[in-house]
């Protein structure tokens, strides 16, 4: 479960979002060597879709799978995990069914309640993300940045340009 009302919010624009899920395929080519090169992405949506668009260029990962996944239903309160859609069988064959040669994308992990869940899936799969949060951070194999608990990323694709008052005006006195 997600910390109702976390005191700390951490928005994120289109370009560094672009720019962390790029640190992420930096930091994911060995371990793609590792494995002579990842032979699918699963990526977790919808969260997933967007970093592994581009780490799959990055990599040239050709063979892209989803794993749809649903948990938080009011913006920032989880309820029961519920899987909407499976591994397809092909991908799931892969690695002698473990998982072995596969990566496994997703935008953040908080609770690690999504990660435990497909990893349950594809145990021996690599399990990355862009962001972490300590309570998850045990699941993940590899990610770019960690915050803090009480923080909620603001991903791009749900913010829009909005007007900012002045400072001065929200100031006391
Ligand atoms: O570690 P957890 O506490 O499980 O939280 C992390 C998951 O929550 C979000 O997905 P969400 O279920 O909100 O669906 P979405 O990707 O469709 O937005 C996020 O994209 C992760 O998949
Ligand atoms: O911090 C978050 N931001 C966006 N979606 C989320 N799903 C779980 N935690 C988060
Ligand atoms: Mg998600």
């Amino acid at each position: 479960m997600a910390a109702p009302g976390p005191e700390k919010i951490f928005p994120v624009s289109w370009e560094q979002f672009h720019r962390d899920a790029r640190a992420l395929a930096w930091r994911l080519t060995a371990d793609a060597e590792a494995v002579g090169g990842f032979k699918a992405i699963v990526s977790v949506t919808r969260g997933g879709l967007v970093p592994a668009a581009i780490v799959a260029r990055e990599l040239d990962i050709r063979v892209i799978e989803t794993v749809c996944v649903a948990s938080y239903h009011d913006y920032d309160t989880q309820g029961a995990m519920t899987v909407l859609k499976e591994v397809a069988a092909s991908v799931a064959a892969l690695g002698g069914g473990q998982g072995r040669g596969v990566l496994i994308v997703d935008d953040l992990v908080d609770t690690g309640g999504t990660a435990r869940c497909v990893r349950a899936m594809l145990p021996e799969a690599h399990f990355a993300t862009v962001y972490a949060k300590p309570q998850g951070r045990p699941l993940v194999d590899t990610f770019v940045t960690e915050v803090s608990q009480d923080t909620w990323i603001y991903f791009p694709w749900d913010m829009g340009l909005a007007f900012q008052p002045p400072i001065r005006e929200g100031a006391a006195g």
